[in-house]
């Protein structure tokens, strides 16, 4: 249980649960292949069975950090600072996207989009998910839309989140890591046919990079 005061702080943005942050290579989507730091920020009630980060799931066991700290350190080292999670919008993000920008970094966010946007961000990844489905500002805001391909029936949820996207949203298929051998090769041929989609990989893992 955290104290009044801290939960207060956690409450308005100030302090958030940091799971971990690490200076790397963006591994997917849009902005692959180019420097970034991450903030991973702990918490997530989304429920994916294959979620690669399962330990960021219960925010409990992450320190609450004040945004200050974060914002500091993260300058120090990269131009573009990506916030992931765990799901980061079930925190308040305005202070920590305030204090980036002013700071006058390139602020990026991964997320299911489950919960309201917040904050102010320079490039929004949004990856919906059938069991918590995206809010509508978030459709509304993102500026890519990369859905993960576990299985065949994948890609008509994938359609049906593209339906839903804003129009000028770029759109992606990535294979779920553990089902990558038997989904790669039908997202090749699904581009091919519907070129409207692109191809992303999660390159940091054949990097061997976080
Ligand atoms: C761990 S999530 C954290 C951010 C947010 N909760 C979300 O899901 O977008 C970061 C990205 O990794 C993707 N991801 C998670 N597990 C994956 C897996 N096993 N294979 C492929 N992509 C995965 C998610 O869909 C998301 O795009
Ligand atoms: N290198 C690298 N790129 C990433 N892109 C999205 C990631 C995430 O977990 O949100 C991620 C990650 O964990 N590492
Ligand atoms: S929403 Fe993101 S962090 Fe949460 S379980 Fe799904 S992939 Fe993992
Ligand atoms: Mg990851």
């Amino acid at each position: 249980m955290l104290s009044k005061e801290i939960q207060l702080e956690v409450n308005k943005g100030a302090m958030l649960p940091l799971m971990e942050e690490f200076y790397t290579i963006q591994g997917e989507g849009y902005h692959t292949g180019t420097a970034a730091y991450f903030i991973r920020i702990g918490g997530c009630d989304v429920g994916c069975h294959w979620c690669d980060v399962k330990e960021s799931w219960n925010a409990e066991l992450h320190p609450p950090t004040a945004v200050d700290m974060i914002v500091a350190n993260a300058s120090k080292y990269s131009e573009t600072v990506v916030v992931t999670g765990g799901e980061p919008l079930m925190w308040d993000m305005s202070l920590l996207t305030r204090k980036l920008k002013e700071n006058n970094r390139k602020v990026h966010i991964e997320t299911s989009g489950a919960y309201p946007l917040s904050g102010t961000w320079d490039w929004i990844c949004l990856s919906p998910k059938k069991n918590k489905l995206p809010t509508e500002t978030v459709y509304a805001n993102a500026h890519e839309l990369k859905v993960i391909i576990h299985n065949k029936h994948d890609f008509i949820f994938a359609e049906e989140q593209a339906e839903l996207v804003n129009k000028d949203a770029i759109l992606f298929l990535q294979p779920e890591w553990s089902k990558k051998e038997e989904m790669t090769p039908l997202i090749v041929d699904y581009v091919m046919n519907s070129p409207k989609w692109r191809v992303s990989l999660q390159t940091h893992k054949f990097l061997n990079i976080p």
